[in-house]
């Protein structure tokens, strides 16, 4: 790996292997997909008193999966110059030349086309909404505001947080308020997730040029963000709560869950203990997990109570 330390080569043309069944997977980011989708089955659960019809689920859990694999496909392709000048994502199969451009858009294309039409079947807001978010992601995102703002993460998170909207509305077929306070969830969520890892790679991201808050405004100023955001989280944490859409289970759980982020958050910004942002950062993927199983189990035991 020590070999693609030095920018002449981290800028040389990709090696060219064979593409294998798993590196069309890696371009999918398969786990970040699985955790959406998490989401975005919460909101089709809350969107109604009991349990939404298994099609619904079905069809809905397959298209909003569909799309945000499609959207990592096309932020593979479009990152892969700076992905090839950064150690965490230089072995990626578009960066490394194992899946060259065109099959990666191919691909993403006929995910985008598949996604699109399933949730068609459904309603064409969720269809259109979804679309929205990918192209929120893919092209807002990923072209235009990670190159031009250390907000970068904050307004393009905002494509990331919509799944449980999607959700709701593959189940409803309208918009509801409440939907927007599980958006508003992840959406406070992402700035204390990401720039955790930020510090942990600012050398990567100072390498590549991309204008991330540690790059920019130094690790300290990141690190006083970070611990606004988790501390802002314990708030907008209440709000299922207090809108009546969630009971105890959901209350006590959230509160452990964000008063923990805010506690990493603490750490992370007045001891010096090394590994502390990695730290952090993995917290933060088991926390907005946990949030949302207790959120459904919340709703499971409400709805058989
Ligand atoms: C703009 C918004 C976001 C940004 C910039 C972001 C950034 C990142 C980055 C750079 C990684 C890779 C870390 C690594 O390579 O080790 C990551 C991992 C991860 N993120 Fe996010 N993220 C965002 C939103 C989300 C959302 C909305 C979710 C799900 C609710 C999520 C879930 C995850 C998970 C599960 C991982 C671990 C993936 C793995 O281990 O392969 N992220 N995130
Ligand atoms: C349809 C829909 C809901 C679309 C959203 C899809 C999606 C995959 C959102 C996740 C956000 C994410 C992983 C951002 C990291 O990108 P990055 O480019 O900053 O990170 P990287 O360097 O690891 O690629």
């Amino acid at each position: 790996m020590a070999k693609f330390d030095t920018p002449s080569l981290a800028n040389s043309a990709p090696n060219t292997e064979t593409a294998q069944w798993r590196d069309y997977l890696e371009l999918t980011k398969p786990k970040v997909v699985a955790m959406l989708l998490l989401t975005a089955m919460v909101g089709m659960c809350l969107a109604v008193p009991s349990l939404p019809p298994a099609h619904v689920v079905i069809l809905g859990l397959l298209g909003i999966g569909m799309q945000s694999a499609a959207a990592a496909v096309f932020n593979h392709v479009i990152d892969q110059r700076i992905d090839r000048q950064m150690q965490r994502t230089i072995h990626r199969p578009v960066a490394k030349g194992r899946v060259g451009t065109s099959q990666a858009l191919a691909f993403g294309g006929l995910l985008m086309v598949a996604g699109f039409a399933l949730l068609w079947v459904l309603n064409a807001l969720v269809a259109w909404l979804t679309f929205a978010s990918l192209i929120g992601y893919a092209v807002v995102y990923t072209v235009w505001l990670k190159h031009a703002t250390p907000q970068n993460i904050v307004i393009g998170g905002l494509a990331g947080a919509m799944p449980p909207l999607l959700g709701w509305v593959a189940v409803t077929g309208t918009l509801d308020p409440h939907a927007l306070l599980l958006v508003m969830l992840i959406f406070t969520w992402t700035p204390p997730h990401f720039w955790a890892l930020a510090i942990h790679r600012e050398k990567d991201y100072a390498k590549a040029g991309v204008p991330m808050l540690p790059v920019t405004h130094g690790v300290e100023f990141t690190k006083t963000m970070i611990l606004h955001y988790t501390l802002l989280l314990v708030v907008v944490g209440l709000l299922p709560w207090l809108a009546g859409m969630s009971g105890l289970i959901y209350l006590f759980g959230s509160l452990a869950l964000n008063l923990g982020f805010a506690w990493y958050a603490w750490q992370l910004k007045f001891n010096d203990r090394k590994g502390l942002a990695w730290q952090t950062f993995k917290y933060s993927i088991w926390h907005v997990f946990g949030l949302f199983v207790a959120l459904l189990a919340d709703h499971a035991w409400r709805a058989i109570g």
